[in-house]
Parts: structure tokens; C-alpha cells; sequence
């Protein structure tokens, strides 16, 4: 997508993309946090270039050093002020002198797999419950394991967003539970509702991609249910959870709480802390949101139908 192509959907973000040296990663990374980045993802600058490099240890090889020679990084903005600012204030830094401004692009409300392409390495959702991408061996401790791979779409387990949507999942027992994933992205949340004991989980997303990945990565998991687009999603479910973003989420109130049968809870990530008291007045003619959980400058709020 280009900034002036007319036919483009409305950008939702502007991404600024710098080309960093492996020893600025770090220093770069928390400067563009500093500097209020919604994210900050890592990709390899040298992908498919004879300067490649493996990141994670193939088996039988020796591992890899920890990144590349050197990264793209990518750092979300709401505005492109914002982004153009964050730029104009690292250049003159002394860490930045042999990095690059590669520049910055508009990023459109679906463009998730933008947000996902940082490292992948086994997450750990609780001590025995993992994210394990195909070709690592689940670590030891692991007694539930999802298995996924990055960039089919947003979902690894590695945003601070999907780990807590997982760690309360991992909190309460959902056996023979009606799930409904809301925004299932790569599925995990439903994976995970699935491998947890769920009765029946239904996973939908506006992105076909999306949908597709889910399939996809239920079947390599074992895991049965069933993923379509938001009509797919029909009556009252014990689980609403969705990990959208506090804009979407507000617009979608009513639909999600209609969603939330007796008894049943709803769970939302994708908010910023700022956001919190937004989200909380949305959802209020139906339901109480309460902040269940925060991580990294993102909230989990949660409510229960009486
Ligand atoms: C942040 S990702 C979350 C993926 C996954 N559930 C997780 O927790 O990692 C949000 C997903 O919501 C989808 N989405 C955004 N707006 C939506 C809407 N209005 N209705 C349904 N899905 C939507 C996006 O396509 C994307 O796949």
C-alpha cells in the first residue's frame, strides 16, 4: 500500500521502518518505546539475501546468535506526525549514527501480520503451558502445547495482548464451554479454548486469511472447531473473547455482549492503559468491564453476565 494510492483502504497506523545494526537493536528499541511506538517489531533486513541467517538453532547445527547482522524495525504510530517525529528526534543520536531511516508507510486497519513479525522463539503462557513454534521441541515443563508457526496471521503468542487472553484461559476451567474467538487472527485463542476442554469453539475474523490460518492451525493441533467469517457467530457462548483494538472493541459493544450468554464471560485485549476508562463507558449499558490484568502499557478487561 502507498501513502498517495487512492483505491488503498484508510490507513489505521503509520509504520516507521529503520534498518538497524544488531549491537543498536536494543538501545534503538527502547528509544522508539520511549518515544511512545504502539509496537516494536524485528525482522531480519537481510531476508532472502545470501546474508540471511537462521535465528532459531536448526537441529544438529549450532545456535544461531541471538538476531541478525542487521534488523528492520518496525515501530507502530498512530499518527504519521508521530512517526515522522519519533525519526527526527533518533537521528541525532549518538546510538543511531550507523542506522537508517528507510521511511515511513501507512499500515491499513488489517495489516496484522505487521504487528507479529518479531522474533518467535517457545513462549510460556504459565510454567507447563506453551506456544512452541514447529520446528523447536516443546521444553520439558510443557504439559499443554500450541503448536504455530509466525506469519500467517496475528497470533504467535509473543504480543503482550494474546499472552493475556491466554493467561486467563489458563485460569479457569472451561470444560464443555461455548467459546467464541472474536478476531481469531492465527486461531490461538481458540486453540487454546480448544485444548483446554472447550465444548465448542467457533472462531471468526473479517480477514479470509485469517480464517484460513485458523483452520490450518487447529488441524495441526488436533483441535476441532469451526472458523468463518463474524456471521458465522450465532446465540450465546460462556466465552467472548476478543483481541482486537479499543476502537474496534467499541464499536463492536453491543454485538459482543448479545454474544454473552448467562453466566457467560467476556474478554477483551487490545487496550491500551489510557484506553481503559473508554472501553469501561462503551460497555457499560450492558456490561461492567473490570481491568483483569495489564502488561506492558496493555490491559485485559473482563466482565461477567449475572
Ligand atoms: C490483534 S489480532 C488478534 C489475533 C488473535 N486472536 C490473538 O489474540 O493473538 C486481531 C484480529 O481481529 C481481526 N479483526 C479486526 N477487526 C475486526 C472486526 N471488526 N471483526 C472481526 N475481526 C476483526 C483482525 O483481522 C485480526 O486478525
Amino acid at each position: 500500500m502507498s501513502a498517495d494510492d487512492p483505491t488503498a483502504p484508510p490507513a489505521r497506523w503509520f509504520e516507521l521502518m529503520l534498518r538497524v545494526p544488531e549491537a543498536r537493536v536494543e538501545a534503538v528499541g527502547e528509544a522508539l518505546e520511549a518515544l511512545e511506538a504502539l509496537s516494536v517489531s524485528v525482522e531480519d533486513a537481510d531476508a532472502d539475501t545470501p546474508a540471511e541467517r537462521a535465528l532459531f538453532g536448526e537441529p544438529g547445527l549450532p545456535a544461531p546468535a541471538p538476531g541478525w547482522q542487521h534488523s528492520r524495525v518496525l515501530a507502530l504510530f498512530d499518527t504519521e506526525a508521530q512517526a515522522r517525529e519519533a525519526a527526527a528526534l533518533l537521528m541525532p543520536q549518538a546510538f543511531f549514527a550507523d542506522c537508517e531511516v528507510v521511511g515511513v508507510r501507512p499500515v491499513a486497519d488489517t495489516d496484522w501480520v505487521r504487528l507479529t513479525q518479531s522474533q518467535f522463539d517457545p513462549a510460556p503462557i504459565t510454567p507447563d503451558f506453551w506456544i512452541v513454534p514447529s520446528w523447536h521441541e516443546p521444553p520439558a515443563a510443557a504439559r499443554t502445547v500450541i503448536r504455530l508457526d509466525p506469519g500467517l496471521a496475528f497470533g504467535t503468542g509473543t504480543h503482550p495482548t494474546t499472552r493475556m487472553c491466554l493467561r486467563w484461559m489458563a485460569a479457569h476451567e472451561l470444560s464443555g464451554w461455548r467459546v467464541l474467538d472474536y478476531g481469531c487472527g492465527s486461531g490461538i485463542l481458540a486453540i487454546a479454548a480448544g485444548l483446554r476442554g472447550a465444548g465448542e469453539v467457533v472462531a471468526v475474523d473479517i480477514d479470509p486469511a485469517a480464517v484460513e490460518a485458523t483452520q490450518h492451525n487447529a488441524a495441526a493441533n488436533g483441535v476441532t472447531l469451526s472458523a468463518g467469517l463474524p456471521e458465522l457467530a450465532q446465540g450465546g457462548y460462556d466465552l467472548v473473547v476478543a483481541n482486537i483494538l479499543a476502537t474496534p472493541l467499541k464499536v463492536l459493544a453491543p454485538l459482543l455482549c448479545a454474544h454473552v450468554g448467562a453466566g457467560g464471560h467476556l474478554v477483551l485485549a487490545g487496550i491500551l492503559e489510557r484506553q481503559a476508562e473508554e472501553l469501561r463507558a462503551a460497555y457499560a449499558p450492558w456490561l461492567a468491564l473490570q481491568v483483569a490484568d495489564t502488561e506492558d502499557g496493555w490491559m485485559l478487561m473482563t466482565a461477567r453476565r449475572d
